[in-house]
């Protein structure tokens, strides 16, 4: 088959290479990444350690077999390599020394996950954290006679019942030894990190009170080794990302922001640098308008992925934020108060690490050329960035694919960014279905990544519209908090402007035009087609319908106050005004719903809601529900069930099309 011919198909998630997580050794000369992996016959994913060498580009599997080897993390000279190896029935901690041959396990567990990994500054001890489980062995796979719930925050999506045990701190010698608690907190402990000297580890969890309903305010403690003491660190009330070490000993950084209960993601999270003796807190980011979240979305490259500043020399850090569709990579000189860019372009840096010296920085990149790739950054004499994994170009150069164009739209108030992907072998003078596809988050962005699903629709002959409408982030508080206590508007109007855009261009059939969108992005599909009959049709995807009922069945559905400024059975108007379903009777595009059932973000409750009022109406509305699978399904799901879920959707639009 020619190159030609063959575009890019729902089962091609099978074909593609997934690498993260680029860790490069001290000396600069290889980095170990991550590769995820899809077992077809298993339905599975798996993941192992490759290595690759920066001078030669050659590249070795450094781990085998059916297991998921995460985290690896370098010791300061280079001779030890740290992983997590999570296997049915244990987790573990394993240990390179000196080179390849078997890893040594310093830890192993059959009673708790191992989550996070972290050497000393003299590399003799390794900080861990860990979840035990409330029940361990057989009785785990055995479901309780009874579930006895007592606080609010009890379930979370992808993970089900909460363990009723915390995330805990631990040390362990790093040649190996008895596992040392360090911490005994009733909250988990979210993000640590070893201070300069390693005398000392801050830690991150939340002591307040009521922890559940102050979700987002989390304290930092310093426990001092020698001391064997914990001590708060006095700040403002707020959540944290990450906490990190100033090389010098003279102040903490973390990611974070002072107004709790403030919005639902649209406070940008900044870098705080904490004067450890006069307590005082200064932002370094807040000029930039941008949170350091990394909220960009995509179904092959991670989103949410937390990466801590570093630091290069002891007066440069080095950080990203999310930023217009890209991911870009800053340096902030800590005597100047300079910030720098030293990666801005249209792409975005998921993850990166650093050699010992600084000069050679290693990045999980995404682009909307080409799936996820491992890059490196030399700082010498000239600045040089090159890839140096090439893991999917052997899928790249079998298939025909476009690389999609950007718009900037104007909106009422506001310039929408937005990208168009054109089928292959697109013709100006043909007229194409459009699919017009809506974020979720709602405080997150589309941006430069190569996107499957996109791609997909474009193959079929869609020209696949995306956007980034106020409400998304990336262009500042103010256009992330536009849509606050609103939540469809002015969003509505930001995406049906982009939509007569795009038809002005006259490649698109307008009575063509479908709409899709997934979480927030399935809640603004529900709005858009209860507002206007001008799509033709439209699929749903773990959708929000009913915000009231949200409230108290999502996970953390009451979070939502922090939007809406109030809760729904003091302000029932409020949340029936801005609900898709109390819209329901103006429903008439063709509908069909998709969900997950164990979605416990956006529970299948919403989607039973608006199936039934819609089927009880006698309205052309379909319900496909996928057992097991939670909220992630489109990016994390069994892999059938990814394939299966788009040709779902193909098949819809195709037949109305
Ligand atoms: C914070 C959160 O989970 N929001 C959901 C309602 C949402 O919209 N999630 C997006 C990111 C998704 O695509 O699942």
């Amino acid at each position: 088959m020619s190159k030609q011919e063959k575009y890019v198909s729902p089962e091609d998630i099978y074909d593609l290479q997934f690498p993260s997580d680029p860790q490069i050794s001290p000396d600069g000369k290889k980095v170990i990444f991550v590769k995820k992996w899809i077992h077809k016959k298993e339905q599975k994913y798996y993941s192992n350690l490759y290595s690759v060498d920066t001078v030669r580009g050659t590249v070795v599997q450094f781990t085998r077999g059916e297991q998921k080897d995460i985290k690896p993390r370098w010791n300061r000279n280079g001779k030890q390599l740290l992983f997590i190896r999570s296997t049915q029935n244990k987790s573990e901690l394993l240990s390179f020394y000196g080179g390849l041959g078997e890893p040594m396990p310093l830890i192993s567990l059959e009673d708790g996950d191992i989550q996070d990994l972290a050497f000393s500054p003299d590399d003799k001890w390794v900080a861990v954290l860990i979840q035990k489980y409330d029940v361990s062995g057989e009785d785990r796979k055995k479901e309780p006679l009874k579930r006895d719930i007592d606080r609010l925050f009890y379930r979370l999506d992808g993970e089900g019942f909460r363990q009723k045990r915390a995330v805990q701190l631990f040390i362990v010698k790093s040649r190996g030894g008895r596992l040392i608690p360090i911490t005994d907190v009733p909250r988990d402990v979210t993000d640590f990190a070893w201070n300069h000297d390693g005398t000392g580890i801050y830690y991150v969890t939340n002591d307040h009170e009521d922890p559940d309903r102050h979700m987002d305010e989390e304290s930092i403690f310093f426990y001092s080794l020698k001391e064997k003491r914990h001590v708060r660190i006095e700040k403002p009330a707020g959540p944290i990302g990450w906490v990190q070490a100033d090389p010098e000993g003279k102040y903490l950084y973390f990611a974070g922001h002072f107004k709790p209960g403030h919005s639902w993601g649209a406070v940008n999270s900044e870098i705080q640098q904490l004067h450890l003796e006069t307590g005082e807190i200064h932002s370094l980011t807040a000029s930039l308008d941008r949170t350091t979240d990394m909220v960009t979305l995509g179904d092959i490259t991670p989103s949410f992925v937390k990466q801590k500043a570093l630091f290069q020399t002891s007066e440069d850090l080095l950080f990203t934020v999310s930023s217009e569709g890209a991911n870009p990579l800053f340096k902030f000189n800590i005597l100047s108060g300079e910030i720098t860019p030293l990666l801005d372009g249209p792409e975005c840096v998921v993850s990166f690490s650093m050699s010992r010296d600084g000069k050679n920085i290693a990045v999980h990149l995404a682009q909307m050329e080409r799936p996820d790739e491992i890059w490196l950054l030399e700082l010498n004499s000239e600045k040089h960035f090159r890839r140096i994994t090439f893991l999917n170009d052997e899928y790249m150069s079998s298939i025909s694919c476009n690389v999609p164009e950007e718009y900037h739209i104007p909106s009422d108030n506001a310039v929408i960014q937005s990208w168009v992907l054109k089928p292959p072998g697109f013709n100006s003078k043909k007229k194409y279905p459009l699919l017009l596809q809506i974020h979720g988050g709602p405080r997150a962005q589309y941006g430069y990544t190569w996107f499957h699903e996109m791609q997909v629709f474009a193959a079929a002959g869609f020209v696949v519209l995306y956007t980034n409408p106020q409400g998304s982030q990336g262009y500042g508080h103010a256009f992330a908090d536009a849509i606050t206590g609103k939540w469809a508007e002015p969003a509505m109007n930001d995406l049906m402007a982009a939509v007569d855009y795009i038809l002005e261009l006259g490649f698109v059939d307008p009575e063509q035009c479908f709409v899709t969108g997934g979480s927030y992005g399935g809640y603004m599909t529900n709005w858009v087609i209860s507002h206007t009959n001008r799509f033709k049709g439209a699929v749903t995807q773990r959708s929000i319908c009913d915000l009231s009922s949200f409230f108290g069945t999502s996970d953390t559905g009451w979070d939502l106050e922090a939007d809406f400024h109030d809760v729904p059975w003091k302000n029932p108007e409020l949340y029936k005004k801005w609900s898709p379903i109390t819209y329901a009777d103006q429903i008439d595009t063709p509908l069909c719903i998709i969900h997950s059932e164990n979605d416990l973000r956006c529970p299948v409750e919403q989607a039973e809601q608006l199936f039934v009022r819609l089927k009880y109406d006698k309205k052309p509305v379909r319900l496909v529900l996928f057992p097991e699978e939670s909220h992630g399904l489109s990016r994390g799901g069994r892999p059938d069930r990814r394939v299966e879920r788009l040709k779902l959707m193909l098949e819809e639009f195709r037949v109305k099309s």
